[in-house]
């Protein structure tokens, strides 16, 4: 089986993260502190429609000395889609008039604005078949659960493609029961409490190393034991389960000058 490797990179200064591809995608939720540092390192930059509103509102209380237009122009989305209900006309103008696509597919009342940015970025020609870009996702815990619950949906939705949701205070990616995974801890970022839930569907065998409470072949189901409140021991976490499982890990709160600038 082939092993699956995962690491958190990204969450790193600009010098000290040698791979970064990925795309980002801002939900309508309040900005996480990291954000302007995932933003400059990404390829590709989406808001997903009400998402507009909150990189033209929030962004610039993160330079409280600057012109807010000037960092407005500076942080400029590639593309702006969804269903439109949300974003404010204001925004919407704001940033046509700089030259970010938007598109507008009000049409479709049956998947979710995460969704739509998702396809996008699935289809994009930066996303080649022998580099695929990962997906982050700010802003897509801590509110409301229909919106949870749909965002935790699409990991299910399109398990090929490693799609990290983040808040300010974890991250959550599916571990597919058709790869071993191997995942990479910066202490200093990440950690220590983290879970492995099986919310898709109940799993007979789970297995770790690395973690307090390690597993050994063990059930995890909803009405039974979910691992939650565990803590990462060291730097490699090995996974292996006969279900897709989802890994949550919590995102260490420090002085964003430091570890986690922005630049
Ligand atoms: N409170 C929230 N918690 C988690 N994710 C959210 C929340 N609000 C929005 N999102 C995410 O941001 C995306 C864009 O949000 P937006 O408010 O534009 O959606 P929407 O489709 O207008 O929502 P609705 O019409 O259900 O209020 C959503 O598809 C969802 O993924
Ligand atoms: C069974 C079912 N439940 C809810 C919706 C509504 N819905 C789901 S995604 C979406 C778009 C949100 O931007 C909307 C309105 C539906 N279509 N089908």
């Amino acid at each position: 089986m082939e092993v699956m490797s995962h690491s958190s990179s990204f969450l790193l200064p600009a010098d000290e993260a040698s791979a970064k591809r990925y795309a980002l995608i801002v939900l309508n939720q309040n900005l996480p502190r990291f954000t302007p540092l995932l933003w400059e390192h990404a390829k590709l930059r989406l808001c997903a429609d009400g998402g507009a509103n909150r990189i033209y509102d929030e962004l610039p209380l993160f330079f409280p000395r600057e012109d807010a237009l000037l960092i407005r122009n500076r942080y400029k989305p590639d593309v702006i889609k969804g269903d439109m209900d949300s974003i404010r006309p204001d925004v919407l103008h704001f940033y046509l008039s700089l030259g970010t696509k938007v598109i507008d597919e009000s049409h479709d009342q049956d998947t979710t604005d995460l969704d739509k940015c998702i396809l996008f970025i699935r289809d994009s020609p930066l996303n080649q078949e022998s580099s695929k870009l990962q997906i982050l996702a700010t802003g897509a815990l801590g509110g409301r659960f229909d919106h949870e619950a749909g965002n935790l949906n699409v990991l299910y939705r399109y398990p090929d493609t490693k799609i990290t949701l983040l808040s300010d205070d974890c991250l959550i990616q599916l571990l597919p029961k058709i790869h071993r995974h191997e995942i990479h801890i910066q202490p200093s970022l990440l950690g220590p409490h983290c879970g492995l839930i099986p919310i898709g569907a109940p799993s007979a065998k789970t297995t770790t190393t690395g973690l307090q409470w390690d597993l050994t072949d063990t059930e995890m189901r909803f009405g039974g034991l979910v691992s939650t409140s565990n803590l990462v021991k060291g730097e490699k976490i090995t996974v292996e389960s006969d279900s897709d499982l989802l890994w949550t890990i919590s995102i260490k709160k420090q002085d964003p000058n430091k570890t986690l600038r922005s630049g």
